[in-house]
């Protein structure tokens, strides 16, 4: 697969909601690229290669040519300013606002708890899933109480925009991989379910990776 004009490739894990935050960006903005696997399972975020691209041995990573970009928050930003079609922000100030700060919730105040590095660090100490079922729900309960009076369709209102980005992958996560009783967050749950309609979303869902294991959408 060929981006236009570009050769795009985004170095990606099936299950890492950082990764599914671009590839929906990538869906939302109609751009064809390659799909390289970097197996986190088997460590393969460490081998000399990968960590040329990313010294932090994180995915995702996108290379477009010369420019290598990791961190998904600065690879989406790369994209809004190269391919403008389909915005990832609103125009009015204030919303736009509320998109970077969700996307940094999730970013910084979740995901992280719940990231192999960190579940393998605490293991042994705590039970993995306990702590970041703890982290998640902290963040949730943060984000339902931010969204409430700002929330349509989707998380800022009625089109989809960055937070939904990293709303989207961070919930259906929680749901299979931790295991969250979703039930406390009723507005994040109908979020989900709002995304479970969108092709744009869910061809980026974990379980329609071309690295996903076929149990995987059980
Ligand atoms: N802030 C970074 C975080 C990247 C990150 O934590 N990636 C995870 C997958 S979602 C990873 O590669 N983890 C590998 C590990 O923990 O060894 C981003 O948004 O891209």
């Amino acid at each position: 697969m060929e981006a236009e004009g570009s050769q795009l490739k985004l170095y990606s894990y099936w299950r890492s909601s950082c990764s599914c935050r671009v590839r929906i960006a990538l869906n939302l903005k109609g751009i064809k690229y390659e799909y390289v696997a970097v197996n986190l399972a088997k460590g393969e975020q460490s081998n000399s290669e990968f960590l040329k691209l990313n010294p932090l041995g994180f995915v995702p990573v996108l290379v477009d040519g010369e420019v290598v970009v990791s961190d998904s928050f600065a690879i989406l930003m790369y994209l809004e300013d190269k391919y403008p079609q389909h915005p990832l922000l609103p125009s009015d100030l204030a919303k736009r606002a509320l998109n970077y700060q969700v996307a940094n919730i999730v970013s910084s105040s979740i995901q992280p708890f719940q990231n192999l590095v960190v579940l393998k660090f605490v293991e042994g100490k705590i039970d993995p899933q306990t702590w970041a079922r703890h982290h998640i729900e902290r963040g949730f309960a943060a984000l339902e109480k931010l969204l409430k009076d700002h929330a349509g369709k989707y998380a800022t209102g009625d089109e989809v925009f960055m937070a939904d980005l990293f709303v989207a992958p961070q919930v259906d996560g929680a749901i299979r991989r931790f295991k969250v009783d979703m039930t406390q967050f009723p507005l994040l749950l109908r979020l989900h379910e709002a995304y479970s309609e969108l092709p744009s979303i869910q061809d980026a869902m974990p379980e329609s990776q071309p690295d996903a294991p076929p149990s995987s959408s059980s």
